[in-house]
């Protein structure tokens, strides 16, 4: 059941079309993450729903009722949409000790001072901040802080948890951290949750749906499985992976009923099922998919090594392949390959292929293995 629904939301910033027209349903209870680089619509599409930005025309659906409407003129203010909030700067108030800041919301809803005291030492256990409820803000540290505002929403107990970028003044440990402490809120609050970012491995580590948008314009909608391995098209592609996904250049013919691809001097014969007509195409690999081997083989390319990154359990390798660049990632940590001729080989069933002129995916409707054969 869907919990959020955006109806052909469109908001305009005067002559600026931010939402050209979104349409999204957010299932009860799902982590959905909006991911795109800056300027792409994320914030203003998570303050449409919060109702901090009305939006141009449309329609926005919360727990199956209307609280905003362009046609009939529907539009309740966010204090009462039952949302909680966490933001970039965490909100908190400065003159407000970390007990009130955590409990304002319920005060003034009038809730019992029993209530209210339970909630507290709830949400304090529950983001190891016992103890300093008496505390001001500027005595936490920024992790502390950031607790503080998760503690608020453990206490507010909403049933939709809007979260715009929260990680991000955080070092990259304490980001680690709390990531891993976001996701144990969610399942424990099993609130529906929509979280901004650009950081595409937040989105992938917390998420159950990520929505990969680019000038206000959903390009896909999946779980991180469908959005890292089944790319819509060569934005998100390209835009999901560290290191990048290679986009190489290659010519797709048919040989005795089998597809053929073509890249440098190989042949590379293809599973069966690719929908996509003969002539140039791109097709992108992912850097891990990429095997380094000391020996030529029959299905090997020859390559020159350029730069060997290790990054401690993995190494990432820049490799020359007849002055094309390929990256590969190695599951270990890998000094010796400097500036060596080695040699590497993909696997048919790990391609996929996109049209040149509109970015999109080519289907495959069947898969059977393919293998590599040197021309
Ligand atoms: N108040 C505003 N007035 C004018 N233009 C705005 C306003 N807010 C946002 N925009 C524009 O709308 C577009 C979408 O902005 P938005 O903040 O939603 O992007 P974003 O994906 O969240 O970016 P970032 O990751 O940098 O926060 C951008 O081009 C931005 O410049």
């Amino acid at each position: 059941m869907s919990e959020i629904t955006l109806r052909n939301i469109t908001k305009s910033y005067g002559s600026h079309l931010a939402l050209p027209s979104l349409d999204l349903d957010i299932p009860k209870g799902s982590f959905v993450t909006l991911l795109g680089p800056s300027g792409c619509g994320k914030t203003t599409t998570l303050r449409v729903i919060a109702g901090l930005e009305q939006a141009t025309t449309g329609e926005v659906v919360l727990g199956g009722k209307t609280v905003y409407s362009s046609q009939t003129g529907v539009f309740v203010p966010p204090e009462r949409r039952g949302l909680g909030f966490i933001f970039q700067s965490y909100a908190l108030w400065p003159n407000m000790k970390v007990g009130r800041n955590i409990t304002l919301a319920l005060s003034e809803a009038k809730q019992p001072s029993h209530v209210i005291k339970e909630r507290l030492t709830e949400a304090l256990t529950k983001v190891q901040l016992t103890g300093l409820a008496d505390r001001y803000p500027s005595e936490l540290s920024g992790g502390q802080q950031q607790r503080v505002a998760v503690a608020r929403l453990i206490a507010a107990r909403n049933a939709i948890l809007l979260m715009d970028e929260p990680l991000s003044n955080l070092d990259a440990k304490l980001r680690t951290e709390m990531r891993t402490e976001l996701k144990r809120l969610h399942r424990e609050l099993e609130a529906t949750t929509v979280y901004v970012t650009h950081d595409q491995v937040e989105a992938l580590t917390m998420s159950d749906i990520i929505v990969v948008m680019k000038d206000g314009v959903i390009q896909q909608q999946g779980s991180p499985y469908e959005i890292y391995h089944d790319p819509a098209n060569l934005f998100v592609a390209e835009f999901i992976g560290d290191p990048r996904i290679n986009l190489l250049d290659g010519t797709l013919s048919t040989a005795g009923g089998e597809r053929i691809l073509r890249f440098q001097d190989m042949d590379i014969s293809l599973p069966a099922g690719l929908q996509c007509s003969e002539g140039p195409v791109t097709f992108a690999i992912r850097p891990e998919n990429i095997s380094i081997v000391e020996r030529q083989g029959p299905f090997s390319l020859p390559a020159e090594v350029d730069i060997v990154q290790p990054t401690g359990s993995q190494t990432i390798i820049a490799l020359s392949v007849k002055g094309c660049r390929i990256t590969a990632l190695i599951p270990r940590f890998e000094t010796s390959l400097s500036r060596k001729n080695i040699w590497i080989e993909f696997p048919a069933d790990k391609l996929t292929f996109f049209d040149k002129d509109s970015g999109n995916r080519f289907p495959v409707i069947q898969s059977v293995v393919g293998a590599c054969h040197a021309a």
